[in-house]
């Protein structure tokens, strides 16, 4: 098979993994995006747009880049060289799935460069054995909720619709908190008790989910297994698990491995400022400076673009779009 000329671009959602009790298995997507534009060249560059993208590396070694080319030797293709550019809203190592977003955004973007040989489950397939967790790629890759699971071979997902008066409100702290570091603290065995709680209160939250039954979130929403050992790596961490369903939200979680914290709120609660001033009273408290953000939950996953003006640069083609 050979490579198709032009140009590609996706638009991907960052995510939340684990959603409480849900750890490895419960994701949903959310509405900040990554783009990643994809054409083949003479010899290979690559363009990071915007700010908060330091650190990462612009040669082949680049996580885009090596996910492309796992792409082509997947389908049979001759590795060509690659001029990509990519903008993120998602923040970098806070607990967003930035790194599941970079994942599926190039499987899909070199994917659809070369005729979209591969299919969906194949690109599941993919990003679970890179990421390791399937809640995470599973959102993105398909948006929604996912609820997932990886036996280490396969991964199985079913996608559930998001309850439409689900809002989210996301505290992001002012520093990074790698998903490695966070993996790190967490014990190799955990208690016959624990597993039980997590199951339980897992099946609950999905069933209250798919059934609209909002007034279950606030105590399904409770996790044993990895909370209580990442609590330390960050501070208000475990006042804000504890107290904000009494500040107004439905159900409240940390995002992924964090540090960034998560609360599920309804649409038309009225307690929305006080929900800010609590998370922000108490991140304050703890000398720890962070970034407010309402989103929504995001029912498309990654999406190839059909429509855009190839004249123009990425960045051109999606300013009125980025939150920036
Ligand atoms: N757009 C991107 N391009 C290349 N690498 C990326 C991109 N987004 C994320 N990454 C890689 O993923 C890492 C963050 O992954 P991780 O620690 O799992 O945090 P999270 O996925 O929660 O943001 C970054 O430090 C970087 O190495
Ligand atoms: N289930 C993983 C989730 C990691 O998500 P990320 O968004 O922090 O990369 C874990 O909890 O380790």
């Amino acid at each position: 098979m050979g490579i198709q000329g032009g140009k590609v671009r996706v638009k991907v959602p960052g995510s939340t993994a684990n959603l409480g009790p849900g750890f490895d298995t419960l994701g949903m997507a959310l509405d900040l995006y990554t783009w990643i534009e994809m054409s083949t060249a003479a010899q290979t560059s690559i363009h990071l747009l915007g700010s908060g993208m330091e650190g990462i590396p612009t040669d082949k070694s680049n996580l885009i880049y090596k996910v492309a080319q796992m792409v082509f030797d997947k389908a049979g293709v001759t590795h060509p060289e690659l001029e990509i550019s990519m903008y993120s809203d998602i923040p970098l190592t806070r607990g967003l799935g930035s790194s599941a977003a970079a994942i599926v955004g190039a499987l899909a973007c070199a994917n659809a460069l070369i005729g979209s040989p591969l299919s969906d489950d194949t690109l599941f397939q993919m990003s679970t054995a890179l990421e390791h967790h399937p809640d995470n790629v599973g959102a993105s890759l398909f948006g929604g909720l996912v609820v997932a699971f990886w036996d280490g071979e396969r991964a199985e997902y079913i996608r559930v619709e998001p309850n439409e008066q689900l809002e989210v409100l996301v505290a992001i702290p002012h520093f990074q908190l790698s998903t490695e570091k966070a993996r790190h603290v967490l014990p190799r065995e955990q208690s016959l008790t624990n597993a039980v709680f997590n199951v339980g209160h897992s099946s609950v939250l999905v069933a209250a989910l798919c059934t609209g039954r909002l007034d279950m979130i606030p105590r399904a929403m409770k996790d044993a297994l990895h909370q209580p050992y990442r609590a330390p790596l960050v501070p208000g961490l475990a006042h804000i698990l504890a107290e904000a369903t009494n500040h107004g939200a439905l159900g409240v979680a940390l995002s992924g491995a964090g540090p960034t914290m998560l609360t599920l709120v309804d649409r038309s609660s009225s307690r929305k400022a006080e929900l800010e001033q609590f998370l922000q009273g108490t991140l304050q408290a703890e000398g720890i400076e962070a970034t407010l953000m309402w989103l929504n939950p995001a029912s498309h996953g990654v999406q190839v673009l059909t429509h855009f003006d190839e004249g123009c640069t990425l960045f051109e083609n999606i300013k009125g779009d980025v939150r920036t």
